[in-house]
């Protein structure tokens, strides 16, 4: 299968695909059944995002010469897997209090210590997550700082939930915290700001 076709490009990856484990399907139907009343929303995710809304930020940061080319061939790191091997998530938002939930299932690819998830795994989808949260209001936002306290490791191909909350804003300066819990809520396994 030709991994960077046109149709994988333009497809929504944030819906279930047969590498779902049962405990993602079902989180994922309750977040679903929050969206009902509108307010929560599934954010759809893609592995090529249209540059539209960060030209500006591009032509800032980028040699516009080499932009296109690599443009072509970009990918969205949690989105550059084959299905089932990295990072198989989707995002909700409820704009209202400012929170963006995360549910997750870490492939084996994503290993770091034999039979646990790589902290620097965890790291990048906490990150993707706070700094969704953030450009909920933010819309072209970076990372300047990231915190985070590991508490308990996080095994292999489970699922674990997300919880992003921005917390104050200052002027151009957001400051979100984020938890991730076991799937049942159980256990609290990382906690960064
Ligand atoms: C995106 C557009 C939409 C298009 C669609 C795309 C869709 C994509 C898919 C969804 C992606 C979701 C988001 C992903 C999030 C990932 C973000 C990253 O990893 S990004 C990759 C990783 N990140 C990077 O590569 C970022 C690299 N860093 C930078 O570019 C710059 O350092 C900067 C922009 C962060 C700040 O620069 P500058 O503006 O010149 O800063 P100043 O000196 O003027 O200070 C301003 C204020 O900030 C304070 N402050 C500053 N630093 C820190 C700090 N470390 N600690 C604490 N505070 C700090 C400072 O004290 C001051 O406060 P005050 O006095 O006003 O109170």
């Amino acid at each position: 299968r030709s991994f960077s076709s046109e149709k994988d490009i333009h497809k929504d990856y944030a819906v279930p695909n047969p590498t779902w484990s049962e405990d993602l399907r079902l989180l994922y139907e309750q977040f679903m059944k929050k969206c009902e009343d509108g307010s929560w929303e599934r954010l759809p995710s893609y592995r090529q995002h249209p540059a539209g809304g960060c030209s500006d930020f591009q032509a800032r940061h980028l040699d516009p010469s080499a932009m296109k080319e690599l443009t072509s061939r970009a990918r969205l790191f949690t989105r550059s897997f084959e299905d089932g091997l990295g990072f198989e998530y989707v995002m909700f938002c409820n704009d209202a209090e400012k929170r963006v939930v995360c549910i997750l299932q870490g492939g084996p690819h994503l290993q770091g210590m034999p039979g646990l998830f790589h902290g620097g795994a965890i790291l990048t989808i906490i990150d993707a997550t706070a700094g969704m949260c953030a450009k909920r209001i933010g819309k072209v936002v970076l990372t300047a700082n990231l915190n985070v306290n590991f508490k308990r490791p996080i095994p292999l191909c489970s699922v674990v939930v997300l919880n992003a909350q921005l917390e104050k804003a200052e002027g151009r300066k957001f400051f979100v915290s984020c938890t991730v819990h076991s799937g049942d809520g159980r256990t609290l396994h990382t906690e960064a700001t």
